[in-house]
């Protein structure tokens, strides 16, 4: 059996620490010639993380949080530092979003739940997967996917308006994610091309949900200010309550604007007069962006929230017809962990990943005493990071991620940096609306 080399002894003062504990008593096949011990991956960890000094003290020193290695900062928000990490057990790179309890209010906590709740119901080619949380008496850890590809707004800055082929494969993979948030009443309410990531291998990842909500209905109606004032639609301005899946579409057609001519198609030196502007829908399409772009543009940026184009609109649109979606577009139900390891009927291609995953876990010494004990819906437990971690990297290896193409796509070698809105990045605001 594959991983019998792992059997678990029992390691109660090791795995305490983590709930790992296991019944199973240790026996003369866990013994090498020498009479050691033979540990497995995850007993050598948790061993380690209990008694050797070098790793306490990397706990300490925040080098190390729970089974992830620390490495270098790869920026920070309001709340927030972003480090880049690495599994301890599966070696795979992961980007560990670092919050400081101490300086959240009340309401800052209110978000960071709902945050962490909206990432839990996620699990689509296009938005950052949440893999775990780490809570500590100060500090709360998200461990999350890792897009090192940078964000959609330094791109732009960088290299100017993208490439009308590059623009189809970039918005489509958005729309996706988009569509699927909505269709489980998910409303991000913070998009923008700061929070439009990448991969190294070019697939986009929708990322921050600090100002996501989950509705019960998709007519809903909210009423807080939510997002960066340039995305936000005019009923944000001028009206008390807004629906919530009308305002996201508002959003994605100011970035649709940006990507495609590089500049916002609302501007101005004073909120004030941003407002007007939002409220008014003064924005010029430049004449060279192509017809079908245009059209759409036009259909989205309408001031009238019940006259904007709906999602599905936008996909069957002239202008993305010839991107070849993925069947990512319409992904796979969420695989249920539980269900997955209590042998519940599956397709075959699930099947297949979970039995990959499965033996992984074995060879690291996770025994079925362990995932039993650790309901793996449960962010905050480290077993849930190994398999959910172990769980992307095998979809990602069947092609879960990867970006649509477009029939017949030619590369554009002509870029042209922005400098206008370099280090012009778009704070995002939270107040109730009248
Ligand atoms: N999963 C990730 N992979 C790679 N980089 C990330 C990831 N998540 C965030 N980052 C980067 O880390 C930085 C900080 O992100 P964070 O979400 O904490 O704040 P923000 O959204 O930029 O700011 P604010 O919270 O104020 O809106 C950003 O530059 C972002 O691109």
């Amino acid at each position: 059996m594959p991983g019998s080399q792992y059997r678990v002894p029992s390691a109660k003062i090791h795995h305490s620490q983590y709930s790992l504990t296991d019944s199973s008593e240790i026996g003369p096949e866990d013994e090498d010639a020498d009479g050691e011990l033979r540990l497995t991956p995850l007993q050598k960890l948790t061993t380690a993380l209990c008694k050797d000094e070098k790793t306490i003290k990397e706990l300490i020193i925040g080098r190390r949080v729970g089974f992830y290695k620390v490495r270098g900062e790869i920026g920070s928000g309001t709340f927030s530092r972003v480090k880049m990490a690495f599994n301890a057990l599966t070696k795979d790179k992961v980007a560990i979003k670092i919050l400081d309890k101490t300086r959240l209010d009340h309401q800052a906590q209110r978000l960071l739940s709902r945050e962490i709740s909206s990432m839990e119901s996620l699990q689509h080619p296009n938005v950052v997967r949440l893999y775990e949380v780490v809570d500590t008496p100060s500090r709360l850890f998200l461990v999350l996917e890792y897009a090192g590809g940078g964000d959609l707004h330094n791109r732009i800055c960088s290299e100017g308006k993208l490439s009308d082929n590059t623009c189809k494969i970039t918005f489509a993979q958005i729309l996706s994610a988009i569509k699927y948030m909505h269709n489980l009443n998910i409303i991000h309410r913070d998009l923008k091309a700061e929070n439009v990531l990448f991969t190294c291998s070019g697939c986009v990842k929708v990322a921050d949900f600090g100002f996501s909500t989950q509705v019960s209905n998709r007519n809903d109606t909210l009423d807080t200010f939510c997002g960066s004032p340039p995305y936000a639609a005019p009923e944000l301005f001028k009206d008390e309550y807004y629906v919530g899946p009308q305002v996201d579409v508002w959003a994605m057609g100011v970035l649709l604007f940006f990507m495609v001519t590089g500049s916002m198609p609302f501007r101005a030196e004073t909120m004030g007069k941003l407002r007007r502007s939002i409220i008014d829908g003064a924005y010029t399409v430049p004449p060279w962006v192509p017809g079908p772009c245009q059209r759409l543009i036009k259909g989205i940026l309408k001031p009238a929230p019940a006259e904007r184009c709906a999602i599905d609109q936008m996909l069957g649109c002239d202008w993305l017809l010839p991107v070849e979606f993925p069947w990512s577009l319409v992904p796979p139900e969420p695989v249920s962990p539980l269900q997955s390891l209590l042998d519940l009927d599956r397709g075959d291609l699930e099947e297949e990943v979970e039995e990959e995953v499965r033996v992984l876990l074995e060879e690291l010494g996770f025994t079925s005493e362990h995932l039993r004990n650790n309901p793996l819906k449960e962010s905050r437990s480290p077993v849930t990071g190994v398999y959910r971690i172990l769980l992307h990297r095998a979809q990602k290896r069947r092609g879960y991620d990867t970006p649509p193409v477009v029939r017949g796509m030619v590369r554009d070698p002509k870029r042209e940096g922005l400098r206008a809105y370099r280090g012009l990045r778009h704070t995002s605001k939270f107040c109730v609306l009248s």
